[in-house]
């Protein structure tokens, strides 16, 4: 579902935020993508879901190739990117509907599948408020339901719960396995929750200073009777990347 081969992104200033990244996940698959803060997670998701062109390398993504054909990527996947872009003060539904206009569905297709997300998240009913109105918990789980209104194969979700309290990060779990068992949906999440990669994630990425640095199922990666944030300190230190001058 996606594969990558050499993947880097160079900011104007040279910071090399991405450098020689190979990624492989399978259909199917809840993958968790983790680092420090400035590591490259969301540089990499901007690329992998077409927002930001690769200095150089290669991917396909959901069966077609990032830079010759963005467009056939952006029909098979939906992105939730870190801050809700939902407008504070619109009624969801009229968000909805013009989310499904831009998707290329009808008025009717889009109420169907407006529908259909909206009770698939536990929000029926909810629609006629703006976002203004809504929990936190409500909140990203709208955010969620927009990204599947065109019923993407491939669902990129970035930092999904941060903010969130016990409650409502466990539910929004629930809501993404829902999806991969009944959908068949491959998830490709980052999160510095590391016990939410553990319970959630059936296999774990790790990239620091723009490469990844080790990869491996939770148990794989907690050896020796770790817990996955020792496996994790191991893997990437304890030095701020900020401290460590990047
Ligand atoms: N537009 C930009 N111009 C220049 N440098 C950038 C730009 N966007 C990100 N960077 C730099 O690229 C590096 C990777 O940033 P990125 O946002 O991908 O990290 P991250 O792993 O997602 O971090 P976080 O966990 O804080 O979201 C950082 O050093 C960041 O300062």
């Amino acid at each position: 579902m996606i594969m990558t081969a050499g993947l880097s992104k160079t900011f104007e200033g040279g910071v090399q935020a991405v450098q020689g990244v190979d990624i492989e996940v399978e259909a199917g698959e809840i993958v968790g993508f983790l680092g420090q803060n400035g590591a490259g997670k969301t540089t990499t998701m901007r690329m992998l879901t077409t927002l930001l062109r690769p200095t150089s390398g290669t991917a396909t993504v959901a069966g077609h190739d990032l830079v010759a054909e963005p467009r056939e990527v952006r029909r098979r996947i939906g992105y939730v990117a870190q801050s809700s872009p939902l407008p504070s003060g619109t009624p969801l539904r009229d968000e909805l509907e013009l989310q499904g206009l831009l998707h290329g569905l009808g008025r009717r297709e889009t109420a169907a599948r407006a529908e259909e997300v909206l009770a698939r998240l536990e929000l029926t009913g909810l629609d006629a408020r703006p976002a203004a109105a809504l929990s936190g918990g409500q909140r990203r789980r709208f955010d969620v339901a927009f990204a599947l209104l065109h019923d993407p194969a491939l669902l990129f979700l970035d930092e999904p719960t941060t903010g969130l309290d016990p409650q409502s990060r466990a539910q929004l779990w629930d809501h993404i396995r829902a999806l991969r068992a009944h959908r068949g949906t491959t998830v490709f999440l980052t999160t510095h929750y590391l016990d939410e990669a553990d319970a959630l994630c059936d296999r774990l990425l790790v990239i620091d200073h723009g490469r990844i640095v080790a990869e491996g199922t939770p148990a794989q990666l907690k050896t020796g009777g770790r817990t996955l944030d020792d496996a994790f300190l191991d893997i990437t230190g304890r030095a701020l990347r900020e401290e460590a001058g990047i």
